[in-house]
């Protein structure tokens, strides 16, 4: 039987998948987009969106526990069983209304994971099917951890779905996801321990400001285990055991839940890209600057998966149209290194845009950093929150703004003003010169731009 042809086959849902698909569709492609889990990918059904709706419950306890004795008595009682039911009016949703939105521009959906038999070819739920091109846009998933007892583990798909906070919880990573879900537990009165093999948290952001995220995070509660590698989970009556190594020698420590908060990987393993001649590095699918595979030009990929630029969704979004834009017109749109602010949601979040300090001083000749503790400044202080710190560096030649990370509260606003600045390439002199509201977070920007 001749297979089955479409002018483009898209193979994940997320947001990268999802707006390369409608792009193709809504300029006359024929488009099939296959998908194994809920349509709609991470973001939307297990990632930013429940976990913002979760983490502002966190929020209010942490703003409260601030305030406590301040004109507040008593700490709010969080009902979790509401608490998941008002997330679910967010998630619940989403796969039928994706699958909706899909299927009236005219997509073919498929529920399995295709599999590569050649350069031209899939096998998708029994059938072959050929395409003009192939776009991969999988996203990223856990990575495993190989040690006795690792199928103990939870992921952050399982934090965002507990019945009920328990009572402890250990979390092996302290990158975006470990951080965010230890503090979200911990706000909610888990007792939390969070192991990392590396020296610090967050290892993408200054040591400067984590390391003053990590003393507020343990007053609060947490303990963190810095340099230590996990060698066992074991099962007990009510708790898992867990065993690590650290500076030589064995500890263990009991929780009722561990999760995996180790990094998440390329989800490429269950496509068989080598059938089709598609190379991959630990980054993800090789592309060039148009985002096709470096290896079969009849394959595309965007978003996580795609070896080009930080895991985040306005980026995967961005690379789902260009390569929609190159299939559709050939490759007319480059993608180029964006500025890409991101934040860490905790309380007080940690966000960064454009350059660190030792890539600034790498591109330029002379930098100037800005860079302090504000906690006794008066947007902390009114709040009683006694965390608050920032980097700001500048092409000193220019006084031009380069790069900018804020340990603040409302971080995850106000790095959006930095990185207005920066795209706009104003100078501290033109930034001082603008008038903001008064009190607020993005006034403390002036004022941390002065000497
Ligand atoms: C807990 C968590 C919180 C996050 N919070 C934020 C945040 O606050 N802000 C932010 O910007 N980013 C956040 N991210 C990252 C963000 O979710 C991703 O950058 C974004 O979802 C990537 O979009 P994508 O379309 O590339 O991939 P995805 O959204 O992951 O979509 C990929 C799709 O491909 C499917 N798929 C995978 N393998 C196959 C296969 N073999 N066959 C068929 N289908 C397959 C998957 O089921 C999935 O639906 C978070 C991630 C996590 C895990
Ligand atoms: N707020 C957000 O925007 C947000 C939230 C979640 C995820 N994300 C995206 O997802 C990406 C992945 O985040 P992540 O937290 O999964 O990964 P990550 O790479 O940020 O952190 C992984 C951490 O796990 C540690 N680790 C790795 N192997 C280990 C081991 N065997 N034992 C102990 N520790 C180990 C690493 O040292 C690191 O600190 C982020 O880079 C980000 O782009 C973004």
């Amino acid at each position: 039987m001749k297979p089955k042809h479409y002018d483009v086959f898209v193979i994940g849902s997320g947001i990268a998948g999802q707006t390369t698909a409608e792009y193709c569709a809504k300029h006359g492609k024929s488009v099939a987009v296959a998908d194994d889990r809920e349509f709609g990918g991470t973001c939307a059904n297990r990632g930013c969106d429940p976990k913002k709706v979760l983490m502002q419950f966190a929020d209010i306890c942490h703003h409260i526990d601030n305030l406590q004795g301040l004109g507040i008595d008593e700490k709010p009682k969080i009902n979790w069983k509401d608490v998941q039911k008002f997330k679910k009016q967010f998630t619940q949703d989403v796969p039928v209304n994706t699958e909706k939105n899909l299927k009236t521009i005219g997509i073919d959906l498929y529920h399995q994971s295709p599999k590569f038999i050649d350069e031209n070819t899939i096998e998708v739920e029994g059938e072959r099917v050929t395409a003009d091109y192939f776009v991969i846009a999988t996203g990223r998933v856990p990575r495993l951890l190989h040690f006795k007892g690792a199928q103990f583990l939870g992921t952050s798909d399982d934090v965002l779905n507990l019945k009920k906070v328990p009572k402890s919880a250990v979390f092996i990573g302290s990158g975006y996801v470990g951080m965010e879900m230890a503090y979200l537990l911990s706000s909610l009165g888990s007792k939390v321990t969070v192991i990392d093999q590396g020296t610090h948290a967050l290892s993408q952001f200054d040591a400067f400001l984590t390391e003053k995220l990590v003393k507020s995070l343990e007053q609060r509660g947490i303990t963190f285990i810095f340099e230590a590698q996990v060698e066992n989970i074991e099962s007990l009556r009510k708790n898992l055991k867990v065993t690590y190594i650290s500076k030589g020698e064995e500890h263990s420590i009991k929780a009722r839940k561990v999760f995996n908060s180790a990094g998440r990987i390329p989800a490429t393993e269950r496509l068989q890209i080598n059938n089709a001649n598609i190379d991959a590095n630990g980054d993800g699918i090789a592309v060039n600057s148009f985002l096709q595979s470096v290896s079969n030009p009849k394959v595309y990929a965007c978003g996580d998966v795609a070896s080009f630029g930080v895991p985040l969704t306005p980026l995967s979004g961005l690379q789902g149209h260009i390569v929609g834009k190159n299939i559709v017109e050939g490759n007319t749109k480059e993608t180029k290194d964006r500025l890409v602010p991101s934040v860490v949601f905790t309380q007080p979040n940690i966000a960064m845009v454009g350059l660190s300090e030792d890539e600034a001083k790498s591109r330029y000749k002379n930098i100037k950093v800005y860079k302090g503790d504000a906690s006794d400044w008066f947007s902390s202080k009114k709040i009683n929150e006694d965390t608050y710190a920032y980097i700001i560096i500048t092409n000193a030649r220019t006084e031009e703004i380069v790069g900018g990370q804020l340990l603040s509260s409302h971080g995850n606003e106000t790095i959006n003003l930095l990185s207005l600045a920066i795209h706009q390439g104003l100078t501290v002199s033109e930034f001082q010169s603008l008038i903001f509201t008064y009190p607020s977070f993005t006034n403390d920007l002036k004022y941390m731009l002065s000497d």
